[in-house]
């Protein structure tokens, strides 16, 4: 992908204190318009609080921060319209059927439209593309858990926005909504208009959709980079599994050709069963979470912070 020269957003040394408890300590990082970040992290990490305080709906403690040009607690109503954003939680309008929902807050984004972006989203083309086809008369209140989702996501994107925010976006999704929405974002994506930061705990997820996955623990980014530089730059062990007499064997190595060439030497035929699996953006993100837990070391996320490009 060529990345645009322009810069969406922009994040610098920024921190986050709730009390006595430091929940963000220096996290640094900025976006190119265009690009489609995932920020990923353990359970209490910090992500949501990151994305609301990008979002302007949450004040932070410390650091700079930059989306669109503004900084996000003073833009005006005209930054807000290119902003987009999907909460993990449900803002309640039960009674309202899906359609007139939709035109309804679509409604407020008209006067934001430009030469190049017509806003809002056709509520009929939008209703598609979310997957709500058939719900579209229904009362918000009569979805389930997953069509909801599928509406946050169709609320959050309905002012056609620039910079959207997606907070766990897929939690509850059942596979070929997890696909439908996968495929509404590639195409956000591939205008190369919108940029998109979304929070997830689906490392598949975070490799089929993003160009750049951020992993945030203990109050930093220790990692950043494709999901091709992170597998590179923390080479995890792959998995051999073999049979021998009848007996099965596993062995985890980072130099697996070698392992293989050096059992089939000893052992010659007498090997059965012999499968490689190589390390996973998974195994590279749990040893990265691990490492960062036992070591407290910032150097860890020094040496990756600017990827590669
Ligand atoms: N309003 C608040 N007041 C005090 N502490 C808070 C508040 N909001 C979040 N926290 C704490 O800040 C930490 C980070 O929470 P946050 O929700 O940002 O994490 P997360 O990475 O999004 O977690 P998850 O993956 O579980 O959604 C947690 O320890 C949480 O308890």
């Amino acid at each position: 992908m060529k990345l645009s020269d322009e810069i969406a957003l922009e994040v610098d040394g920024l921190r986050m204190r709730y009390g006595t408890n430091d929940v963000l300590k220096d996290v640094t990082f900025r976006a190119h318009r265009g690009e489609v970040l995932a920020l990923l992290g353990p359970n209490g990490a910090g992500k949501t609080t990151t994305i609301e305080i990008l979002e302007g709906f949450r004040g932070r403690s410390g650091g700079r921060v930059e989306v669109l040009g503004a900084d996000p607690p003073h833009g005006d109503e005209s930054w807000r319209a290119r902003i987009g954003i999907v909460l993990q939680s449900w803002r309640d309008h039960g009674k309202w059927r899906v359609r007139e929902l939709l035109a309804h807050l679509g409604s407020y984004y008209a006067a934001y439209s430009t030469d190049k972006i017509t806003r809002p989203w056709d509520t009929a083309d939008l209703i598609e593309h979310v997957g709500l086809t058939d719900q579209g008369d229904k009362q918000v209140r009569m979805l389930s858990g997953g069509q909801r989702r599928r509406l946050d996501v169709a609320i959050g994107v309905v002012g056609r926005p620039e910079m959207l925010f997606l907070d766990e976006p897929t939690a509850g999704f059942d596979p070929e909504a997890r696909r439908a929405f996968h495929d509404l974002i590639l195409g956000l994506a591939a205008s190369g208009e919108t940029t998109i930061m979304l929070t997830t705990h689906d490392l598949a997820e975070a490799e089929k959709l993003a160009d750049r996955i951020m992993i945030l623990n203990e109050g930093r980014i220790v990692a950043d980079g494709t999901p091709g530089e992170l597998a590179e730059q923390f080479v995890g062990e792959d998995e051999v599994r073999w049979t021998l007499d009848g007996q099965r064997y596993v062995r985890s190595t980072r130099a697996s050709t070698r392992f293989v060439h050096e059992l089939f030497k000893t052992h010659g035929d007498a090997i059965n069963d012999l499968v490689v699996r190589p390390s996973s953006l998974e195994d590279t993100y749990l040893s990265l979470v691990r490492k960062a837990e036992s070591t407290h070391d910032p150097a860890i996320g020094a040496g990756v912070k600017e990827p590669a490009r």
